[in-house]
């Protein structure tokens, strides 16, 4: 689908189309994790709210938000981190303290939980903690469970998070802020991180690249990936609700 054609495609979304709840990456990117232009028209022409929903730091799913001119309904550190609206409070699910205790303990044993001097990754995340593929799992995993936490792997991270926190936790906080019941969003998402929104919500779609896990997880599995297969189940959704 050209550019040209994703502005058709946002033209033509019918105004029946449910609350949207997205994931970024490998979802609304394409595979170095840029975000595909395309999606752009056709997020901001989304006839209901759209929320983001991701592993990252709570900046980066704002960011989008801001520079698309969409309104801030961002569930970011896989649920730990809910914002319902610039004017509305925000909610944390989880407690920091104990995912830091496991970057200090995993740093301590002499494992790097990677991403450089300036770590982006985690510098502003307030509930949970990203490490690189590159680190060891098993001492993470470890030190996860004995902090009485749990470790997800996306595919771009493993996340160190509560055990009781997950994207399908963050979509419940949603729903109840945006006064919706959770099951009439539809949930778009690529990894094991988004399964738990898969269950909350009422449609889930995922994209060629996600794992077999993901796929068996979701409602409608489209043939296209990353972007394109965002684009894809958009059509999807539009004939389900036409
Ligand atoms: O941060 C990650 O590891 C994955 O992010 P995502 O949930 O937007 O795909
Ligand atoms: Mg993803």
């Amino acid at each position: 689908m050209s550019y040209e054609q994703s502005l058709q495609l946002a033209d033509s979304l019918p105004s029946s189309l449910p609350p949207l709840t997205v994931d970024i990456d490998g979802t609304l990117t394409d595979d170095t994790r840029a975000v595909d232009p395309r999606v752009f028209p056709v997020l901001q022409a989304w006839p209901a709210p759209v929320v983001i929903a991701t592993g990252k730091a709570m900046p980066y799913p704002v960011a989008l938000c801001e520079f698309l001119g969409l309104e801030v309904r961002v569930i970011a550190e896989n649920g730990g981190v809910v914002i319902s609206g610039r004017d509305e409070e925000i909610s944390y699910p989880a407690d920091p303290n104990a995912a830091q205790a496991v970057a200090t303990a995993y740093r301590k044993r002499g494992y790097d939980i990677g991403w450089g001097a300036a770590n982006l990754v985690n510098r502003w995340r307030e509930t949970e903690l990203a490490v690189s593929l590159d680190s060891p799992l098993d001492p993470l995993e470890e030190l996860a469970a004995e902090h009485g936490l749990t470790v997800v792997d996306t595919g771009y991270a493993y996340h160190v998070h509560a055990t009781d926190v997950d994207k399908g936790v963050g979509l419940r906080q949603m729903a109840t802020n945006l006064g919706h019941d959770p099951g009439t969003f539809a949930f778009i998402g690529d990894s094991p991180n988004d399964i738990p929104g898969f269950d909350v919500a009422g449609r889930s779609v995922t994209v060629a690249n996600s794992p077999a896990v993901v796929k068996q997880s979701a409602e409608y599995v489209t043939d296209a990936s990353y972007g394109s297969g965002f684009l894809e189940a958009v059509k999807w959704l539009c004939k389900q609700y036409e």
